[in-house]
């Protein structure tokens, strides 16, 4: 038998690098999904004998048969494995007769035939109808706070301490030069994937994410330390960029950089501090994602849940494909932030709750597939001080000086994320300050 892996249609899907050649190695994959804290995130497809296409009695089910059988050589099953102990069989068209089941000889594993059989009828439909069922409970719950950059800088404060998130509206971003971007974003992002990885970087998470095992559907260019002179000229030489990209490009990063100091200072003043919160020499990272979104997607996870790692983020999501969910900090739901055009969103980062002595809370966020249509965002990170480490101001610390965590190294931090597998924050604890 042989396992491959399933593929949106439309698009250049690479081959991962990771091939299951039997059902030991299968089995070996789920139940390690069952114990890994994040998600593989795989679907798998199952190669099966070809059917013998039956007679047809009629030129109606012959025609019913030419659509089921269009184009199609081997049959297969998918299995998916999208979380823990989520074994499931979506629809396909292994409807037309009794699934195979994978043969279970091996004690070791506490997984059985039973698993399969049981989840693979009503797996699938049970899935949309949960996730349907699910956005339209987040429909109907509060959304995230929206924010007018002209607001007071005290009402943007309470939006970084009570959700962590807010839209902003009236930003100064032209909305022309959005979507501008967004255009050249998906060009960029539909190349070859061997120009793709030219953009890469001796530094993991700094360059071009191809797509992989934790995130199948994902991939993602990027400018590492943006406002660095030759950045944009460098990226562009990689990817080799029209002139006219290039200047698009340019101007949406630095009107986005722009953005994040003019909010700085605005967090600085609603905080009674004053000058700026983060300067040049504080590396800044764009962004451009696409979520390879199909059919076979929807209800799978495009970015695992995580907190941002950085002070914070701003990120241009998609106006047409939603996904986006955020945990709302009061309740511990999750909450669909649906997009709203020529706006933008704020994610509070792991510095801001290390640089704001706990007041900031970084938000829990991801990005689920609703729709079978490919999402782009554009997100500009404010990262961490290069040369120093990370602390709270004194004025932020209070009366009795207690630092909630010691001061330390972004770089270190950004790190220790990947090496202890901590994408929603959890590594901080590693810095608390001890009383
Ligand atoms: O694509 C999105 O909407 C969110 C992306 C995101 O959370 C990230 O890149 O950290
Ligand atoms: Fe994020």
């Amino acid at each position: 038998m042989e396992f491959g892996f399933l593929f949106p249609n439309n698009t250049n899907f690479p081959v991962p690098p990771v091939k299951i050649t039997s059902d030991m190695q299968l089995k070996w994959l789920i139940e390690l999904n069952k114990r890994h804290h994040t998600p593989l995130c795989v679907t798998l497809i199952r190669r099966e004998q070809p059917m013998n296409r039956p007679n047809a009695a009629n030129e109606a089910d012959d025609e019913v048969r030419d659509e089921l059988y269009h184009n199609r050589d081997d049959f297969w099953n998918t299995v998916e494995i999208a979380r823990d102990d989520d074994v499931v069989f979506p629809e396909t068209n292994a409807t037309q007769r009794p699934p195979e089941i994978v043969q279970d000889n091996e004690e070791e594993f506490p997984f059985t035939n039973d698993d399969l059989i049981a989840s693979q009828s009503i797996a699938a439909e049970t899935k949309r109808r949960i996730l349907f069922r699910e956005t339209e409970d987040m429909a109907s719950k509060s959304k995230i706070p929206v924010i007018d950059l002209q607001d007071l800088p005290e009402k943007i404060v309470k939006a970084c301490e009570e959700w962590g998130c807010f839209r902003l509206v009236n930003h100064g971003v032209p909305m022309e030069l959005m979507s501008q971007m967004k255009a050249v974003s998906r060009s960029l992002l539909d190349l070859p994937m061997e120009m793709k990885e030219r953009n890469s970087h001796p530094e993991h998470g700094k360059g071009y994410i191809p797509l992989n095992m934790a995130s199948p559907y994902f991939d993602s260019l990027s400018l590492y330390d943006m406002a660095s002179p030759g950045v944009v000229d460098d990226f562009c030489a990689q990817i080799d960029a029209s002139h006219n990209q290039r200047e698009i490009i340019e101007k949406y990063v630095f009107a986005l950089y722009d953005l994040a100091q003019n909010l700085g200072s605005k967090l600085m003043k609603g905080l009674g501090l004053s000058g700026d919160l983060f300067m040049k020499g504080w590396p800044c990272q764009v962004r451009m994602n696409k979520y390879n979104y199909s059919p076979e997607t929807v209800g799978l996870t495009g970015a695992v849940m995580h907190t941002d790692p950085g002070l914070f983020t701003i990120l241009q999501d998609d106006e047409t494909v939603n996904g986006l969910e955020v945990v709302n900090n009061s309740t511990g739901e999750l909450v669909s932030v649906d997009p709203i055009s020529g706006t933008l969103v704020v994610n509070v980062g792991d510095m801001a709750k290390v640089w704001s002595n706990g007041r900031f809370h970084s938000v829990k966020h991801r990005v689920q597939c609703y729709k079978p249509n490919i999402r782009l965002s554009i997100v500009l990170f404010v990262l961490g001080p290069k040369d120093e480490k990370v602390e709270a101001p004194p004025q932020l610390v209070g009366s009795d000086s207690r630092r909630l965590f010691v001061p330390f190294d972004f770089e270190v931090y950004r790190k220790l994320r990947t090496t202890t597998n901590s994408p929603t924050g959890e590594a901080l604890k590693l810095f608390l300050a001890k009383d």
